[in-house]
């Protein structure tokens, strides 16, 4: 269990700068100029635009993107009325999950104001700034009539989160745990502890998705809400009961499902034993549930719970609705949240728990079993996948009921978009699922039984990428599968041991092609029981398409079969690889990174053709820059003077290609500077290089590692070049979605005339 101190986390919030959050410009302020457009006189022009036009406001400055995340401290998490200075912590790590999830900027504002009327006129006097307000720990039954009120007078998307992002997030929840239990939600008797923001507002939903208001009965703190009492809102009163009953225990007498949105420990677990078989448990007062995980399961083990916790299955919790609700929101310039845009949401979330877990959550989660169930029944707040599925739904939600003042065509661009705006360049990586997708190879893999293989050949599968074939011990793949709830479905396993048949056929072919080269049949037949050589043959045979391999065998000892069995392609004098680095700024292609240890000058040529047909497989044009120490003769030496020689023969052999060196990295990616101190370069009027050529592999791999690492890029490789038929050798250790980026390019390449590309 995850445990923090109080000190821990006073020190996190008053490190220098205090608190968590700044503002930081997005253009440059450095020069004399700079100062003149961004301030007087340049930032009159577009004022004097929005004066004309108000809508200019959202082309002009930050409006578009810029959410006020309002409060006045009088229902702090669970901390009750504590005062808007007290809330600002909460506040300010709203506005943080909003940049980090959704790439939405935000200004936290603390109002000193309990009167409803007053927040109402202050709030409502703020929308020209806002492209969004998301109001947050405003207490029952106040919130009720400020939400109401201010929905009606404002003409950009608002939404109180802790009613409806908590509605939106339990009932996808509940929509699949009903599932798991094979229950109608029309049948279900629900009890609810606590009508304040968050309970009201989840019922009403629960009602829209096909709740009976007759089937369900509230507590609060005074007791059973019946049509009796007094004390109560509007919004309130509607889920009185008539029954006659007065006692939680009377109320839990064959309930199938208690909501707690009240506070810690109200529910004794002996209550638990009155509930109906598979009873569904919400217990959501943070920090302490209403009753705790472990006793509640000890209790009753038939039990599917959710808690608001990290620390237990089926967290709750509103980082999974608002940023992509307000993203999806402000993308169209919807004029308001409404209930087709949460319903979205809903459906968005609980749709996407039944999709295979990617594993970067798996890992950040620590656990290789999620995956649809009693204990996943809403995805983990680090799914990247969040933002490309719920944002766009809400978006085609606002669109549809007419609310959008916006209107988005291309769904594949958009969701590129949202990538870009948290630093991830997918484009090339979607263009080559994509086509992909369209005609599906078969990929045999060499370590078919180790558990990144199979969930990257689920993935394939399920995505339709590939057809994986998988070498390796039947029941090992079998066992993997069971303990990490894998679905094998369209995968076919080999096991090479018990293929006798086979073997003896790849080994005679083998002999045929090597018998010259000192294999005998009978060495034919030993190495065919090496996966990496059954694979090979396999390729080479033409029952499999692309092969991979690598993942648990360094490099060198993974391409060897590969290059005997397969060899390089006609008029390919060798084979190199390639590393596509994926930035904001675009992709950019690095070579050779692992097979080339210290080519020549002439080998240097070769390796240059083969990286520049590369690019132009991945659709970019190559714009190559032959990389050392110094720049156009600076710094002479063995290196750079090979260099040299090389960028001079490459000019000649490939007269159509951009190119030029020797150069240092930071000249070859810099077009000011190119422009400022070579503007004899042909790099200098073409933006710089997108393509790197490095002098020997030490250099290549340190560059690619340190981007991966320290410079928030994505490596995509080894890409190997050169090769008669697609092979490729994943780095030692890839991750499961280095494993699926592979494939998806195999199998791309293997689409090619002629069965090669690359
Ligand atoms: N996990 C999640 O995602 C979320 C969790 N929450 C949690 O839910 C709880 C309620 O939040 P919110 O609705 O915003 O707050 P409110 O203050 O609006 O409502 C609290 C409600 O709980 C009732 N209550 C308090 N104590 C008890 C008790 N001992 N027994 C029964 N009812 C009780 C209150 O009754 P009365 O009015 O009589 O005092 C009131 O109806 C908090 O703990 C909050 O942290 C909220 C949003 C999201
Ligand atoms: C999660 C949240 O918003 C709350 O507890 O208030
Ligand atoms: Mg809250």
């Amino acid at each position: 269990m995850l445990k923090i101190n109080k000190q821990d986390a006073l020190d996190y919030h008053s490190r220098t700068p205090a608190g968590k959050i700044e503002v930081v410009p997005t253009k440059p302020v450095s020069t004399q100029l700079d100062l003149a457009l961004a301030y007087s006189p340049g930032v009159a022009e577009p004022c004097k635009e929005i004066a004309a036009d108000k809508n200019a406001v959202y082309k002009y400055t930050a409006k578009g993107n810029l959410v006020g995340v309002i409060s006045n401290g009088t229902a702090v998490l669970g901390l009750g009325n504590i005062g808007p200075e007290a809330s600002k912590p909460v506040m300010e790590g709203k506005g943080v999950l909003f940049k980090k999830f959704a790439g939405i900027d935000c200004f936290d504002i603390e109002i000193d104001a309990t009167d409803p009327d007053e927040f109402i006129r202050i709030v409502k006097s703020l929308e020209p700034t806002f492209g969004g307000i998301n109001l947050e720990d405003i207490k029952a039954p106040e919130c009720f009539r400020i939400e109401t009120a201010l929905r009606e007078q404002m003409n950009i998307p608002l939404m109180h989160d802790d009613q409806h992002g908590t509605a939106i997030i339990t009932s996808a929840a509940l929509l699949n745990a009903l599932e798991v239990v094979g229950k109608q939600i029309e049948q279900i008797q629900l009890v609810v502890s606590g009508a304040g923001a968050a309970a009201i507002s989840c019922l009403r939903l629960y009602l829209a998705l096909g709740v009976r208001r007759e089937n369900v009965v509230v507590f609060d703190k005074d007791g059973l809400i019946t049509p009796a009492r007094t004390d109560l809102a509007d919004m309130q009163l509607f889920f009185a009961t008539e029954r006659p009953i007065s006692t939680m225990a009377e109320a839990l007498e064959g309930a199938d499902m208690f909501l707690g949105l009240s506070a810690g420990n109200v529910l004794a677990p002996e209550l638990l034993l009155k509930m109906a078989a598979d009873p569904i448990v919400f217990a959501l007062a943070n920090p302490d549930p209403e009753i705790g995980y472990e006793i509640a399961m000890a209790t009753r083990p038939d039990l599917i719970m959710a808690t608001g916790r990290t620390d237990h299955p089926n967290q709750v919790n509103n980082v999974l609705g608002f940023p992509y609700i307000f993203r999806g929101a402000l993308d169209v310039r919807a004029t308001e949240i409404n209930e087709e845009m949460k319903l979205a949401a809903v459906r968005a979330l609980s749709d996407l728990a039944k999709e295979a877990v990617p594993e970067m959550v798996n890992r950040a989660y620590g656990d290789n079993t999620l995956s649809f169930g009693r204990t996943y029944l809403i995805p983990k707040p680090l799914d990247p996948r969040l933002i490309t599925t719920v944002s766009p739904a809400v978006a085609k939600a606002a669109m549809d009921s007419g609310v959008a003042r916006v209107h988005i065509t291309d769904w594949a661009g958009y969701e590129d978009d949202i990538r870009a705006r948290l630093g991830v360049n997918q484009k090339l990586m979607n263009r080559m699922t994509s086509a992909a997708r369209s005609n599906p190879k078969r990929v045999v893999f060499a370590e078919g039984d180790t558990y990144k293989t199979l969930k990257a050949a689920q993935i394939l599968r399920e995505e339709g990428i590939a057809f994986p074939i998988l070498l390796g011990n039947r029941n090992k793949i079998e066992r993997i599968a069971a303990e990490t709830s894998l679905d094998l479905e369209g995968c076919e396993i080999i096991d090479i041991i018990r293929e006798e048949a086979k073997r003896e056929e790849y080994a005679e072919l083998f002999y045929q092609k090597r018998q010259r080269r000192g294999i005998t049949i009978y060495e034919g037949r030993r190495l065919l029981r090496e996966r990496n050589y059954f694979g090979a043959m396999m390729l080479e045979a033409g029952h499999a398409d692309a092969f991979i391999t690598g993942l648990s065998k360094d490099y060198g000892k993974s391409i060897v079969p590969a290059l005997q069995v397969i060899g390089v392609a006609e008029g390919a004098k060798r084979v190199a690889s390639m590393y596509i680095i994926q930035h904001k700024k675009g992709p950019f292609f690095f070579a050779d990174t692992t097979v080339n240890i210290d080519p020549s000058a002439e080998e240097m040529v070769d390796i240059i053709g083969l990286t520049a047909r590369a690019v132009k497989f991945f659709d970019a044009e190559p714009r190559v820059a032959v990389i050392s120490y110094s720049n156009f003769g600076s710094n002479p030496g063995e290196l750079p003077d090979k260099a040299r020689r090389a960028t001079e023969m490459a000019k000649q052999r490939y007269p159509d290609l951009l190119i030029d060196g020797e150069m240092q990295a930071n000249t070859a990616l810099n077009p000011e500077l190119l422009q400022e101190q070579y503007p004899f370069s042909p790099l200098a009027a073409k933006g710089g290089a997108n393509t790197l050529i490095f002098p020997n592999v030490i250099s290549g791999n340190i560059a690619y590692k340190v981007l991966q690492e320290i410079g928030g890029a994505e490596a995509i490789g080894p890409v190997l070049m050169g090769m008669r038929k697609p092979v490729h050798i994943l780095q030692l250790g890839a991750s499961v979605r280095e494993i699926v980026n592979m494939a998806a390019i195999a199998v791309v390449d293997a689409q090619q005339p002629g069965n090669k590309g690359l």
